[in-house]
């Protein structure tokens, strides 16, 4: 897994440019810890060793902090000022790292949203809809971390480290080495351990799981056990499952300290090293006190941001995880809604369709399979036909939100009555595409679907109540098509019979009303029936 999404820094501009600043204080952090940890060494030495204090030992990096004792009383505000501007430094990174998270995740969902509505309401029916709900709701919160916690130790883990061991090396070449050696040892063992955990880990995410969509089920099912006398049956169950997922979590905590402990032990170890070969040759001369030192106090900072790297790991895997799906919704095609061509108006003429066929998801079918109608102003078309035969499809189509695979959809100025050469068609949708300005068109056109689905505002209604207000909506909207699907489905036969009298009021005002029905009460109104059938599209081609 690559630490860096590399999508995320092509197409999320708050992304790109969080990284890049990071990356500036990571350098800025990698001067300051240099100059601190030099400015102590100096300071320090005197007071420990009484020998006379010269600058040497600090070599070309002595001219970096004050060299004589006068001016070093001038070291502790000194190094109260870079104390300061340290803190300083990670409160800024830490406040940038909410601020560029918080974006990158709102223009993330921004998007998501924005490509789940251009891929249309049969998308968004097929699952998907499901996907783009949780990884808008909760998924992309997991980048919060992954960019507060991860990147900023990702960034130190690449400047200061590297520069920080440079330092050394300028100090002492010998504790340089060990440090070099030492280091890789970090991400070895985090691998090793990771390796050795990833069985618990995911039996651990396998009991979450189960134990939440269980959970779900039975709260779900909890009116029907209550009925039938059966609610305290699954409790006994519930408890094995929340005893599982206790045992997996105390297991993963354990791992977690037991991980944390290794590689606390690991760079302690190393610094150690670093200390008793540097203690050995402070007795015998071979190193000055203010090297020592210096190096000490740099050695552990050395290690601080990989081992922060492994420990931060997870967030960076969930964080990743979430961008990755949210990728694979922005990565899927869009199909070819809307050309360049203005809408024509809709109320001037009459939506003519043609031959026309749509291929089922799968691809095994067209439902509707060759259809013809003329819909007219002023008139009410029923479209009928069996389940599943593609009434909704239809109007799907007719509302410019699924082009038909084949035949065409065309607005025709003129009657059916008026000789062909005179009518004026232009093609709205034809090929597998809507040639039309989508928004221009969807505009003209008030669409019921099946269930309407008010939000939150509507789970205080009944579903007939529910297809009552979308119709009225609809009736009111003044637009010169409604598109209406199954519309009395749920309602009681007074309601029916108003609904049909306001479909008819409306045709005869002009507009274009086409219904998709079973209901042979809105079948008998209507001027002019389409009946649709879906064929298998080897036997459409044979
Ligand atoms: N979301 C979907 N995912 C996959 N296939 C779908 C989806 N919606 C419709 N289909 C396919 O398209 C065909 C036509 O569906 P459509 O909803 O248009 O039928 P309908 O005639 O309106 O049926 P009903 O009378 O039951 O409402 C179905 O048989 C099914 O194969």
């Amino acid at each position: 897994m690559k630490p860096i999404d590399p999508r995320l820094v092509v197409r999320i501009g708050p992304a790109r440019r969080y990284i890049l600043v990071t990356a500036g204080l990571g350098l800025l952090t990698a001067l300051l810890v240099a100059v601190q940890a030099l400015l102590i060494a100096r300071m320090l030495a005197p007071v420990l060793a009484p020998t006379p204090l010269t600058g040497d030992g600090l070599g070309w990096l002595g001219t970096l902090v004050p060299t004589s004792a006068r001016e070093l009383s001038s070291g502790l505000p000194l190094l109260a000022g870079v104390i300061a501007l340290r803190t300083l430094t990670s409160w800024l990174q830490e406040r940038l790292a909410h601020r560029a998270g918080a974006q990158v995740i709102s223009e993330l969902r921004s998007q998501v949203v924005a490509h789940a509505a251009a891929m249309g309401p049969r998308w968004i029916a097929s699952g998907r809809g499901a996907d783009v709900v949780t990884v808008v709701s909760r998924g992309l919160d997991d980048l919060l971390p992954y960019f507060v916690r991860y990147l900023p130790q990702l960034a130190l883990a690449s400047t200061l480290t590297p520069i920080l061991i440079v330092l050394v090396l300028g100090l002492d070449w010998l504790s340089a080495l060990i440090v070099t050696l030492t280091l890789p040892l970090v991400p070895i063992f985090m691998i090793l351990v990771g390796l050795v955990t990833r069985e618990r880990s995911e039996k651990h995410l396998k009991a979450m799981q189960t134990l939440g969509a269980r959970t779900l089920d039975l709260i779900a099912g909890v009116p029907t056990l209550k009925a039938l006398g059966r609610e305290r049956g699954p409790a006994a169950r519930v408890r094995e499952l929340g005893e599982a997922h206790r045992k997996a979590t105390m297991g993963s905590l354990r791992v977690a300290f037991l991980s944390g402990m290794v590689l606390e032990l690991l760079t302690t170890l190393a610094v150690a090293i670093v200390a008793v070969t540097m203690g050995f040759r402070l007795v015998e001369g071979g190193i000055g006190i203010e090297t020592a030192l210096a190096v000490l106090i740099l050695a552990p900072e050395v290690y601080l941001p990989v081992r922060n790297v492994g420990t931060h790991f997870h967030a960076s895997a969930d964080g990743l995880a979430a961008a990755d799906a949210a990728f694979e919704i922005l990565d899927e095609p869009l199909p070819a809604m809307g050309g360049d061509a203005p809408a024509p108006d809709a109320a001037r003429g009459a939506i003519v369709v043609t031959g026309v066929g749509i291929a089922t998801p799968d691809g095994v079918r067209e439902a509707p399979s060759g259809a013809d109608v003329r819909c007219s102003p002023g008139t009410l078309t029923a479209i009928v036909g069996a389940n599943g035969s593609g009434k909704s499809t239809l109007l799907l189509a007719l509302a410019g939100l699924l082009p038909p695979t084949a035949g065409r959809i065309s607005l025709e100025t003129g009657s059916a009555a008026d000789d062909a050469p005179e009518r004026d068609a232009e093609v709205v949708a034809q090929d597998g595409a809507l040639l039309v300005d989508a928004d221009g068109w969807a505009k003209q056109i008030a669409w019921v679907p099946q269930r309407p689905d008010l939000g939150p505002a509507g789970r205080t209604l009944s579903l007939g109540q529910r297809q009552r207000v979308a119709l009225d909506r609809a009736f009111e909207s003044g637009r010169p098509v409604l598109l209406l699907d199954e519309p009395t489905a749920h309602l009681d036969p007074d309601s029916r019979d108003q609904i049909v009298e306001r479909m008819r009021a409306l045709a005869a005002s002009g507009a274009t009303v086409v219904v998709a029905t079973h209901e042979p009460d809105v079948v008998h109104a209507a001027d002019e029936v389409l009946t649709v059938e879906s064929r298998e599209i080897t036997e459409v081609s044979a």
